[in-house]
């Protein structure tokens, strides 16, 4: 069988958008080719997807037909550039899709010249379906490789389509923003404790707050402000919880956290 799916960096992001890549049929297993250095990281892959597992970034490349996929953390993104570059072909080239933060469309561009090139953003809540990608497209693609992304990345959530100079911004929210959440869960637990919740409970409590929360901004599109109205009762307990939240600058506390993690995907892309 053909092989169509390269992936590159088989870690977290890889992982997820393999497992339901295969789960939801888009891929067969005999259709992909995986390249990950850590022999442990190999055989998992290998026995849990059934797919073809190499540390072989070139034989990737001349292998997958269809699209490569870019998991690999920034930081190595040269020395890969530099392991494929004998092997790039323009005539039959799958199109490259990175997820790396701060790796910009130019930046790709010199890397894999004149080939169709994708920066997607992805996020962890991919691994169970309910991710949002934003994606932008580099100058050699066309509308068969924008659907093969758009594909790809809508197995594991939602797809949206950004220009390039937004980027560093969705990173900041939404690729970093599983982070920050998970945070506030643990936090909510902490004060579940504190108040005298024991652990378990707490922890199911905070996650299903958060969870029922979103829903609800999601299916009933009201704003945010709207609904914490709908939750303060006057003289009540949540005005008690907010006032104690402005004093300790919640908001301005999540602002700042999105602008630097914006601001160092600039600074990775440099
Ligand atoms: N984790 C996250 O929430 C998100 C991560 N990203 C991006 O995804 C990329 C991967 O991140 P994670 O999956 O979290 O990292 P990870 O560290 O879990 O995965 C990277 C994988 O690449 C492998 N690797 C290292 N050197 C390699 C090489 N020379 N050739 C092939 N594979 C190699 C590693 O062994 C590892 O398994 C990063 O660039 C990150 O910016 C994007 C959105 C969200
Ligand atoms: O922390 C990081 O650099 C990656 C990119 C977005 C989420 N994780």
């Amino acid at each position: 069988m053909t092989i169509k799916l390269g992936l590159i960096g088989g870690g977290v992001m890889g992982e997820a958008l393999l497992s339901r890549l295969i789960d939801r049929g888009i891929y067969q297993p005999s259709e992909v080719i995986v390249s990950e250095p850590q022999p442990t990281r190999q055989n998992y892959l290998r026995q849990t997807y059934n797919v073809t597992v190499t540390t072989d970034n070139a034989l990737v490349f001349t292998e997958a037909k269809e699209v490569v996929l870019l998991a690999v953390k920034p930081q190595v993104f040269s020395a890969i550039a530099q392991e494929i570059a004998d092997v790039l072909s323009i005539r039959i080239s799958p199109v490259v899709i990175s997820i790396l933060a701060g790796v910009s469309l130019s930046q790709l561009e010199s890397a894999f010249p004149e080939l169709p090139v994708i920066r997607a953003m992805p996020n962890t809540p991919a691994t169970v379906g309910e991710g949002i990608t934003a994606l932008c497209l580099g100058a050699y693609t066309n509308g068969k490789h924008h659907k093969i992304a758009q594909q790809v990345f809508s197995a594991v959530g939602q797809v949206v389509d950004v220009s390039e100079m937004l980027m560093d911004a969705v990173t900041g929210l939404s690729g970093s923003g599983p982070a920050y959440v998970a945070l506030m869960v643990e936090s909510l637990a902490d004060g579940g404790v504190a108040a005298g919740l024991p652990r378990g409970l707490a922890h199911q409590l905070a996650v299903q707050t958060v969870l029922g929360t979103a829903k609800l901004l999601q299916e009933n599109k009201i704003h945010p402000g709207e609904l914490k109205d709908r939750v303060t009762s006057p003289g009540g307990t949540t005005i008690a919880g907010i006032a104690q939240l402005e004093r300790a600058g919640f908001r301005s506390a999540l602002i700042e956290a999105v602008k630097a993690s914006a601001l160092r995907s600039q600074e990775l892309g440099k």
